[in-house]
């Protein structure tokens, strides 16, 4: 599933596969400008860490389309589209990534004269960013796939799979990796209310490619564990600190607490792009709150009482210390993370 992000030359646009809808109907989203690239992002027509930041690169591509060559402060016209961009939700850090290295790219290159100029090279930017996360994913599941053995059962949470990336995924990489290895894996996928991204999309993704998969309630999780019926859990990641703490979807922190308890170990797998240099610890990640709709309602079915509020915090973090390893592109990385991640991942960048 690497079409779920997908340029048209033809409508000049970029066609996203609406995930609000998935796995009922598959219906395409036509982003035709900044405003829908936004619009996709805030909705979770598109979601996902990496899914987020290749999909604002091409927002970038489409701000430079919009704006009038003829005027001549086009360039303050781009940026001021690029910082709305940005601010489209606020914990996954590959978008501010994926859009600062957008505006980098442009002020590095001396070449870009004009608007026009400006937009065919963040195209091609926008098509080389997407082509490395595919990359970066698969070395995911080579890397993560050593850590499976023939006969696993594997807890996942969310959806950290192709449609939270470019394709293959970060966690249902891990999954496809060992997989591609020849080992027998069996997924148990969390539920993930309120949005259902493990129920609605990870067992979509891993029903299509013939993986065995089961949804579990949320509540489930401290059942199965107990029972034995989880080998291992492996989960994406929205932004992990320079600390290692892992900031990913609500939930995950109390799945990593319960196979602490139970002597289960705890993965979390990402691209480098996922690593914050700037955010020391998990407690500065910010935590996006979103719609109460989401959790009033399944669908359009109203599931909880009129005028009574709901909590809808869209993440959690997860203590480094609960953590097994990281896979990413460049190796597992494993304790002490601060002394780890500085010298496998930003050490590199
Ligand atoms: C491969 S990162 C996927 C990550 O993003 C999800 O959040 P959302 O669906 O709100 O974008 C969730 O935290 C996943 O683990």
């Amino acid at each position: 599933m690497e079409d779920h992000i997908r340029f048209s030359e033809e409508q000049d646009a970029l066609i996203l596969l609406d995930q609000r809808y998935l796995p009922v109907r598959e219906e395409a989203f036509v982003c035709s400008g900044v405003k829908d690239i936004i619009y996709a992002l805030q909705t979770m027509v598109v979601r996902g860490a990496p899914a987020i930041g290749v999909t604002a690169a091409y927002g970038c591509y489409l701000a430079a389309r919009e704006v009038d060559p003829a005027d001549p402060h086009w360039s303050e016209g781009v940026m001021s589209r690029l910082d709305k961009l940005a601010q489209a939700r606020p914990t996954a850090v590959n978008l501010k990534w994926a859009v600062n290295r957008m505006r980098a790219a442009w002020q590095d290159n001396e070449a870009i004269t004009n608007l026009g100029e400006l937009a065919d090279f963040w195209l091609s930017l926008a098509r080389q960013i997407q082509a490395e996360d595919i990359a970066m994913c698969k070395a995911i599941g080579r890397f993560g796939g050593e850590l499976l053995e023939d006969g696993d059962t594997v807890m996942t949470h969310c959806n950290a799979g192709a449609l939270a990336t470019a394709g293959y995924g970060t966690a249902l990489g891990v999954i496809r990796g060992g997989v591609d290895m020849g080992k027998r894996i069996q997924v148990i996928a969390n539920e993930t209310r309120p949005f259902l991204q493990g129920a609605r999309l990870t067992a979509y993704e891993l029903h299509k490619d013939n993986i065995p998969v089961k949804v579990a309630c949320d509540n489930a999780c401290s059942l199965l564990m107990a029972r034995k019926l989880v080998h291992k859990v492996v989960v994406g990641a929205d932004r992990i600190a320079a600390n290692g703490d892992v900031a990913n979807k609500i939930g995950t922190s109390g799945v990593a607490i319960l196979a602490r308890h139970y002597g289960i170990p705890f993965y979390v797998a990402a691209p480098s792009s996922t690593f914050d240099p700037d955010t020391p610890d998990g407690n500065r990640i910010p935590i996006e709150d979103r719609p109460p709709r989401e959790v009033t309602h399944v669908g359009d079915v109203q599931i909880t009482p009129s005028g009574v509020e709901v909590f809808n915090v869209a993440f959690d973090i997860t203590p480094n210390e609960l953590i097994t390893g990281i896979v990413t592109e460049q190796g597992v990385v494993y304790p002490p993370y601060g002394e780890t991640i500085a010298s496998m991942i930003f050490h590199n960048r």
